[in-house]
């Protein structure tokens, strides 16, 4: 017969999210299980984060609900170690156990409440359900016509840690998102020839960038002042300090400035952490859009018909949410 463990909520993801869910039920005595997919919290942060990976936001606006506030030896904007270090001892101070190596394979609700299914064949029902992992879970690579006979390596964002095996090589990064354009400039700081693949002007392609310290001074803007507001100073002082990004192809939303975008859109801005400047400077070169590779070799054809070669491509086109494939919602 099946066991069934029977709790209030099932939290899916031990990453700052689902701890902090359940550190704030436990606090009000409600009974919380996470059920985490790998033996470790923070798992996308420890195995699946370049090395020179910092907190966009500051340390102020990165504190886990009922710690205390980061030391004051902790940097402004926290390495990925000082941050899952962090987390481990929020783990430990508030006595987390979270259900590791267990894969979610179903959710689904029917009356009255949830049931959990995972790999290992074991049964969890709640009256509610948190989803706190699955966003950044399945590394999505586009496809592209003639990439299967593509002669030199291919890599998704995920798997990338440094540059040293690309020094003196010509990659391709694919995709302007946060990740594509720190990593471009890793690439060039390891003596990589970096190359970025921007789209288009399209509207549905438009970004913001900034800097850390605009969005550190949105942040704490937006204590005393409303976010169209703020929105406007920190669109303001980005379309003057980044005037010249549509030459290179880079256009910002009109509309909506970086808060409200990232709000009604889910969209972070792109933080430049200096790649604008290799941009500037010529060391990273911004290309448009893959058309194809041609069959059999290391070319790559644009979509304004001009080819180049690479050694590598980097797909840095982000996730689709592993939820799709276990969240079933009637
Ligand atoms: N320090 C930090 O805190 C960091 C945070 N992050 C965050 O992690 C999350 C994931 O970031 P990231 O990995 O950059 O993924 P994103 O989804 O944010 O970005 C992926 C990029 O790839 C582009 N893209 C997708 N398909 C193609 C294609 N066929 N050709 C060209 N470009 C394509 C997307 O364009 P389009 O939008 O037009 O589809 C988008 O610009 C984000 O929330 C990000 O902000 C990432 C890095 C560092
Ligand atoms: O979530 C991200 O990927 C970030 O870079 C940090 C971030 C959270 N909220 C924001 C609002 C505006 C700019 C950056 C962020």
């Amino acid at each position: 017969m099946e066991t069934v463990h029977r709790t209030t909520v099932v939290i899916i993801g031990a990453g700052p999210a689902g701890l902090a869910t359940s550190v704030c039920l436990s606090k009000l005595a409600i009974a919380n299980t996470i059920l985490e997919k790998e033996n470790v919290t923070c798992s996308l942060w420890k195995h699946r984060a370049y090395d020179r990976l910092r907190l966009h936001l500051a340390k102020q606006y990165c504190n886990l609900p009922f710690a205390p506030p980061h030391a004051a030896s902790t940097p402004t904007f926290m390495s990925k170690d000082h941050f899952t270090a962090y987390v481990e001892s929020y783990v430990s101070r508030f006595q987390i156990e979270p259900r590791f190596d267990c894969l979610v394979t179903r959710a689904a609700h029917g009356m009255g409440k949830w049931r959990v299914e995972t790999a290992r064949g074991e049964v969890y029902e709640a009256e509610f359900l948190v989803v706190a992992a699955g966003e950044n879970g399945v590394p999505f690579v586009p496809e592209v016509d003639g990439m299967e006979g593509f002669g030199g390596v291919t890599l998704h964002s995920s798997g990338y840690r440094n540059g040293e095996e690309f020094k003196g090589k010509d990659v391709l990064v694919v995709g302007c998102g946060n990740s594509g354009m720190e990593i471009g400039l890793d690439l060039c700081n390891h003596g990589a020839r970096a190359s970025i693949v921007v789209r288009g002007p399209q509207k549905c392609m438009q970004f913001h960038v900034v800097t850390r310290g605009m969005v550190h001074l949105g942040m704490q803007m937006l204590k005393y002042v409303k976010m169209k507001y703020v929105d406007s100073i920190v669109a303001s002082m980005a379309s003057f300090y980044y005037r010249d990004l549509p030459k290179y192809g880079i256009h910002r939303p009109a509309l909506q400035g970086p808060f409200t975008h990232k709000s009604t859109t889910g969209k972070t801005p792109v933080i430049d952490v200096g790649t604008v400047d290799r941009i500037r400077s010529g060391q990273i070169q911004v290309v448009p859009g893959i058309e194809r590779v041609l069959k059999g070799t290391n070319e790559v054809e644009f979509a304004d018909g001009t080819t180049r070669r690479f050694h590598a491509i980097l797909f840095a086109t982000g996730y689709r949410s592993s939820a799709n494939s276990w969240l079933e919602v009637n």
